[in-house]
């Protein structure tokens, strides 16, 4: 089967990240995938190896004239480009049948996610009149698409070996506790490294190269006693699981690396992708209602996330059962790539 991913790169690194970890996830299991992006670059550092099964494709159309696959992704509500949409129109004429187009969307916790799973929505004008998409929605419930997760995940973290891992990057916990630390720039970031500093327990912060390892150096007067850090280089995507896997706790942002985070089955904390018009502190909310995190979870994800509160003190040790629970609960949920398979399957089967 061939699929279409189309995917826009707005800003970071999230839809790129969950394009390129969903075209992998496919061509593991004998799919054939042409990953459509407008911008590229990212997949140098974060795949540089590429993966057998998955041609990346420059977004606008470098060959016009390209019939459409069996299944078209248009993931976040990007527009598929009209000169696609028509071939999919020709296609459909021509076989009396459409591609399964597939609208994914973002992930949230919110009720509505469950509600309009798999709901259609008819294409009314432009070139692809008369088609219907569909939309996914990826979540953390039943009647959602579930979440991202290769077959043989946990696995790997079984056998991973953190000592060595530690070693080959020359870091030096000692009797420091390790904590990866991937943001954008968190109002509560001074709270953070100055209760760190202070505390009696040492810490070890790993501060990923980007738009944390900025904040971090902007601020580098407030790290010290207890608090030790050292910045990281970019990593492919596959250290960054690693990066997760070998820290007590995680500072993780927007959509995958919560995904990967909550996997790691550490304690964890997210900075969530802020909008506009604030939209994203019910997001956040019903992620952690369905988290059931514990008070004083709530109350640092709200000052981490500056909404209201302020930080109260880093507590892995009371945060980490939370975060077990809550793998369990998602590990007995269909992954995204199994669940998508069978409703392509489903829309492409006769009535
Ligand atoms: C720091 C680092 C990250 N990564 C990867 C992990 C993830 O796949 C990706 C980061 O993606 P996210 O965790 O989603 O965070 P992000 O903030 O970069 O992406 C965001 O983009 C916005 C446009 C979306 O609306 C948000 O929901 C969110 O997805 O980068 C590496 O591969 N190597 C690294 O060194």
């Amino acid at each position: 089967m061939l699929w279409d991913i189309f995917c826009k790169v707005i800003d970071n690194h999230g839809d790129i990240g969950v394009c390129w970890r969903l075209a992998r996830g496919l061509a593991s299991r004998g799919e054939r995938v042409r990953l459509w992006i407008d911008d590229a670059s990212a997949l140098r550092w974060m795949a540089p190896e590429g993966a057998a099964g998955v041609e990346v494709r420059e977004w606008p159309l470098a060959a016009p004239g390209v019939a459409p696959g069996e299944v078209v992704v248009e993931a976040f509500g990007c527009e598929l480009p009209a000169q696609f949409q028509a071939a999919m129109a020709s296609q459909a004429r021509e076989r009396g049948t459409q591609a399964a187009w597939i609208n994914l969307e973002y992930l949230t916790a919110e009720s509505f996610a469950a509600r309009c799973h798999g709901l259609p929505s008819p294409v009314l004008s432009g070139p692809a009149a008369g088609l219907t998409k569909h939309f996914f929605y990826p979540g953390f419930t039943q009647g959602t698409g579930g979440l991202l997760r290769e077959p043989d995940l946990l696995a790997r973290q079984a056998a991973f070996d953190r000592a060595g891992w530690l070693r080959a990057r020359g870091i030096e916990a000692a009797n420091a506790r390790l904590a990866s630390l991937f943001c954008y720039e968190p109002p509560a970031l001074d709270a953070l490294l100055a209760g760190l500093s202070a505390g009696t327990q040492p810490w070890h912060l790993l501060v990923t190269h980007g738009r944390a390892g900025t904040a971090v150096r902007e601020r580098l007067s407030l790290v010290g006693g207890s608090l030790a850090v050292t910045f990281l280089p970019l990593m492919t995507q596959a250290e960054f699981d690693r990066l997760l896997w070998a820290c007590d706790f995680n500072f993780v942002r927007g959509e995958d690396s919560l995904v990967r985070a909550l996997w790691a089955g550490k304690p964890f904390a997210w900075q969530i992708y802020p909008q506009d018009d604030d939209a994203h502190h019910a997001k956040l909310e019903a992620f952690l209602e369905w988290m059931a995190a514990p008070d004083s979870l709530r109350q640092f994800h709200r000052g981490w996330n500056g909404i209201g509160a302020a930080l109260p003190p880093l507590d892995a040790d009371t945060w980490s059962p939370c975060a077990l629970l809550a793998r369990d609960r998602l590990l007995a949920q269909k992954d995204l790539v199994t669940q998508l398979m069978s409703f392509q399957a489903a829309q492409s089967s006769p009535a």
